[in-house]
């Protein structure tokens, strides 16, 4: 088990090889080392606790010079910023800019991507999550996910919330109750609590991506990235995705990607704009960021004209 929001059936550590450095890299930067035993301390989930804003650092996770390639390719180059803790950052940008590569990265889900690598450094609260003795699995229980398209387990309401908390070995005095606290802080509880026993697949779209969060929660991450989380959502489920955010950031730190702005200019302390673009005497488009900074800023006056040009539709 290596994502507990993974489905079981597709377990991607099962079924895929480890990302692997790649024979060109000649660079002396770290590399993606998906091999390494687990030496660190691991917190125990029930016992590690939530660092409460007023004691913690601004940051959970800093990015600095952080470059995404997917064997030779670099998707992503040098991308420096920080996520402010218990706020909303949202990734916006064009098509194939990387922010789901960048996304990815930031919970080394993409080491599950055969050839892929990330150089530069990625600190939560001040340790690199890609550090030689960091277990991956470990990362991406404190820094859950939740993706585009809603993906329950083929199992009941109650299995899919419990499935993570008990692959993961968390200590669980009463399942119920991790349940029920899950089913709540996803704003499900109330329409779910009389068929906790039926099948997940029996829910509205909308409720199974609450559904997901739930899941992603039910293990105790302290951040959440979501990728693209409404896309396939009608307006009214979107809506309440979005409100959940919104009352998800008083416990949780959450990144998303978006392709809608008004939902980043909506639910988003924190933008950060990304673009593609040639190197020159190059075809590959490479992603970086343009220009990060408070959501009002980024659309109300972006500094950069490239920021201006996509939040007005004239590019993208
Ligand atoms: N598994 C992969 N293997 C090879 N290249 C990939 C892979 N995933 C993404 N890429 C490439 O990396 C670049 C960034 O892709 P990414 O999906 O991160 O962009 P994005 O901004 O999230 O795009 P979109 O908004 O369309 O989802 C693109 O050029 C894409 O083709």
């Amino acid at each position: 088990m290596n994502d507990p929001t993974a489905a079981p059936a597709s377990d991607p550590t099962v079924t895929r090889p480890p990302a692997t450095p790649q024979p060109d890299d000649t660079s002396g930067e770290s590399t993606v080392d998906t091999t390494s035993t687990i030496t660190i301390p691991r917190m125990d989930p029930i016992d590690a606790g939530r660092i409460t804003a007023s004691e913690a650092p601004r940051a959970v996770i800093t990015t600095t010079d952080v470059s995404c390639y997917y064997g030779s390719f670099r998707a992503v180059n040098e991308v420096t910023m920080d996520i402010g803790l218990h706020e909303i950052t949202a990734l916006i940008g064009p098509s194939g800019c990387g922010k789901s590569t960048v996304l990815r990265a930031l919970n080394r889900m993409n080491d599950l991507i055969p050839g892929t690598r990330v150089t530069g450094t990625i600190a939560y609260h001040g340790m690199d999550i890609y550090g030689k003795d960091v277990d991956p699995i470990e990362v991406r229980r404190r820094i859950g996910m939740v993706f585009q398209k809603p993906n329950p387990f083929p199992k009941s309401i109650y299995d899919n919330v419990a499935y993570g908390p008990k692959v993961t070995g968390m200590k669980v005095s009463n399942m119920d109750d991790v349940v029920e606290e899950s089913l709540r802080g996803a704003a499900l509880w109330d329409e779910v609590k009389d068929k906790l026993k039926q099948s997940a697949y029996g829910l509205s779209g909308g409720q199974q991506q609450r559904l997901c969060i739930a899941r992603t929660i039910a293990v105790k991450p302290e951040v959440i990235l979501m990728d693209e989380p409404c896309s396939a959502l009608d307006p009214i489920a979107t809506s309440r995705i979005e409100d959940l955010m919104m009352e998800l950031k008083e416990d949780y730190t959450i990144v998303i990607v978006t392709h809608n702005m008004q939902q980043a200019a909506r639910v988003a302390d924190r933008t950060a704009f990304f673009t593609a673009e040639a190197a020159e005497g190059h075809g590959d488009r490479t992603g970086h960021l343009v220009e990060f900074d408070e959501t009002t800023k980024i659309f109300s006056n972006p500094a950069d004209s490239r920021t201006e040009d996509y939040i007005s539709g004239r590019f993208g």
